[in-house]
This record gives structure tokens, C-alpha cells and sequence, in this order.
């Protein structure tokens, strides 16, 4: 199946770039983050305050290992890459593409990681949770496309050539 899958950290830009890149490619769209809201019929954040970080995880791998999808670009939350039945899932219906960012970008796109609602455990850091999602990034990605230094209009151009290709 030919779809695409983004996965990078919080605020890498899965959404914001999956949905104008499929616009641009004339694929169809597909936000994880929003299909679990609409399943749950909670916001994430009230996901993750009554379920707690790991109870989050669990339904975020039940759902985005049942996405049953066609030419379409697919942004999975952040913390997808800890869901191993998704991650599996995605590995065999599709391509999927890493987002990289510095840590510094990010720090900055996201400001608090609490008020954003970033699966953070008890006492994580943002430090420790990128150097922790990094490797499971890597260990995924079948393409990985680097934004430092980059705008927004720039990486979304960097995204096209890299998926017309
Ligand atoms: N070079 C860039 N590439 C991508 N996004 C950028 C860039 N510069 C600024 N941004 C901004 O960063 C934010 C990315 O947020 P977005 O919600 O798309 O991230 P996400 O990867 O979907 O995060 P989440 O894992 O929380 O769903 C947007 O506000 C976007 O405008
Ligand atoms: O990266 C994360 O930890 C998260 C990102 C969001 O998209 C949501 O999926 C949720 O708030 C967790
Ligand atoms: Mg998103």
C-alpha cells in the first residue's frame, strides 16, 4: 500500500506539512491525533490526565494500529514510535518518513511540554525524552528529511522533492 507515514518529535511539523504535502501530491489525510479524539469522544490531554502517560500510549497503539488507509499521508502523534503494534503496522502499509529536528528547534517550537500535552514520564525532561525517541526514530524511518535551518515553506518544498521522487 502506498501510503506515508511521518513520525518525528512534538511540533516537528507531521501535521502541519502531512496536510499541504498531500494537497500538493493528491493524496488524502489522515491525523492520528484527531481520530483518537473522535474515538475516545475526549481531548487528548483529558486522555492523558485520566489514563496517565502509559494508559495514553495504549490507546494510541490500538488506534493507529487499526488505521486501514490507500494513498494517503498519515500523521501519527509523537509519541507513536513507542507503540509497537502501530509502528508495525505502519512499516507494512507504507513509507515512513522521519521529521528531524534539533533539540533546540523543538525546545522552542514547544515551550512547556506539559501545556502541549507531550507523553512525558514522571519527571522526564524534554532533554531526556528526545535523546530517548531518537533512537526509535531511527530505528523506523525508511526516509529521514533534516529541517535544521530550514522555514516552514523551505522544509515543505525539502518534503515534496524528497516524496516525488
Ligand atoms: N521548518 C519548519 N518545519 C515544520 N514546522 C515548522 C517549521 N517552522 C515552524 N514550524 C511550526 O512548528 C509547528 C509544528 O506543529 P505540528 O502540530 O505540525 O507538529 P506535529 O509534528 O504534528 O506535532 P504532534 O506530534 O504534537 O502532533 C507549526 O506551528 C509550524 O508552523
Ligand atoms: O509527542 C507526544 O508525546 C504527543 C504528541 C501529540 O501529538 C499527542 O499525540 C499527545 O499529546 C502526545
Ligand atoms: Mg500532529
Amino acid at each position: 500500500m502506498d501510503n506515508i507515514i511521518f513520525i518525528g518529535m512534538p511540533a516537528a511539523g507531521k501535521s502541519t506539512i502531512g496536510v499541504v504535502a498531500a494537497k500538493r501530491l493528491g493524496y488524502s489525510f489522515l491525523d492520528v491525533d484527531l481520530l483518537i479524539q473522535e474515538k475516545e469522544k475526549k481531548l487528548l490531554h483529558e486522555i492523558i490526565e485520566e489514563r496517565g502517560t502509559e494508559g495514553f500510549l495504549e490507546v494510541e497503539d490500538r488506534i493507529n494500529a487499526q488505521v486501514e488507509a490507500e494513498h494517503c499521508i498519515i500523521s501519527p502523534g509523537g509519541s507513536v514510535v513507542y507503540c509497537k503494534n502501530a509502528m508495525e503496522h505502519y512499516k507494512r502499509i507504507g513509507k515512513v518518513v522521519y521529521l528531524q529536528v534539533s533539540y533546540e528547534t523543538i525546545k522552542d517550537r514547544i515551550g512547556d511540554p506539559h501545556e502541549r500535552g507531550v507523553a512525558l514520564r514522571d519527571g522526564q525532561t524534554l532533554r531526556e525524552l528526545y535523546e530517548e525517541r531518537r533512537v526509535l526514530f531511527e530505528k523506523y524511518a525508511d526516509i529521514t528529511i533534516c529541517e535544521d535551518g530550514l522555514t516552514l515553506e523551505e522544509t515543505i518544498g525539502k518534503v515534496l522533492n524528497v516524496l516525488e521522487k
